[in-house]
């Protein structure tokens, strides 16, 4: 999980405003293949809102996102097509439930990629055993735990075979005893070098997994820090303040 030089996204001056309300506020970060960005915040502060913005789910008033040279932030962007790179999972899975498990993976490697079944269940199949899942690959959703629609969740947008992968408080919906398996698997994608942003509120995992901290308060970015650094010593007060509320070794 080291950066490797070559630059995937960059973010400039990015502003977003729900009506008159900036929630972006001049948002500068850049991420290179191979890194783990994990942004941690208050409540409200934009985090959702700006992978939103890095997946094309809110559009931006000013400012560029540019994914290998090419901007995102502009009217005439593909975002079917943005999305097989720059994959996203949620809070709450967002499998169809009419859907078998495998039928849910392999909907946009079908549909949108127009794939071959034979390969793309092969890889959907490998993919399943990697997250311990295989032998639920024909369930429904309604069959699975919370902490196993995630992991399918995680799959499903895996095997789309994204070069950067955007997780949003991916276990903030789990019962404490699903936090771990689903957190495991997102350390197994940064240790094969997997470029990840990843929004979350768990302090030890956000220390273990980034190579950098980025730490938001209201819709700015304040800091930029290496995890040793921002859990030790913070530069901002209102870092700081955040911390404290967080028993962060707890994890
Ligand atoms: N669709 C929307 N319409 C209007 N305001 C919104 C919308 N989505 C988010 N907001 C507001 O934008 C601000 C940023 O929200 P966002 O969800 O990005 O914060 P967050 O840092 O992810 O918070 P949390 O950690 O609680 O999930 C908040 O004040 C929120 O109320």
């Amino acid at each position: 999980m080291a950066d490797s030089g070559e630059l995937l996204l960059k973010v400039t001056q990015l502003h977003k405003y729900f009506g008159e309300r900036k929630v972006l506020d001049g948002i500068e970060l850049q991420v290179e293949k191979g890194e783990v960005i994990v942004i941690l915040g208050p409540s409200g502060c934009g985090k959702s809102t700006f992978l939103r913005c890095l997946n094309g789910l809110e559009p931006v008033q000013e400012g560029a996102i540019q994914y290998r040279g090419q901007n995102l932030a502009g009217a005439a962007v593909d975002w079917r097509e943005v999305r097989q790179h720059i994959g996203m999972v949620f809070q709450n899975y967002e499998l169809f439930p009419h859907m078998t498990v495998m039928d849910n993976i392999l909907l946009g490697p079908l549909k949108v990629q127009k794939r071959e079944l034979k390969e793309a269940t092969q890889q959907a199949e490998q993919l399943l055993e990697r997250v311990g899942l295989l032998e639920r690959k024909l369930d429904y959703p309604r069959q699975l735990s919370g902490g196993q629609k995630q992991r399918i969740a995680i799959v499903r947008a895996l095997c789309m075979n994204p070069e950067i992968m955007l997780f949003d408080e991916v276990t903030a919906s789990l019962d404490p005893e699903m936090v771990r398996e689903v957190l495991d698997v997102i350390l197994g994608l940064a240790q094969q070098g997997m470029t990840m942003i990843i929004v979350t509120h768990e302090m030890g995992f956000a220390k273990s997994v980034g190579d950098r901290i980025v730490f938001m308060d209201q819709g700015k970015i304040c800091e930029i820090a290496a995890p040793q650094q921002f859990f030790t010593h913070p530069a901002t007060e209102r870092a700081q303040h955040f911390l404290d509320i967080f028993q962060y070794e707890k994890l």
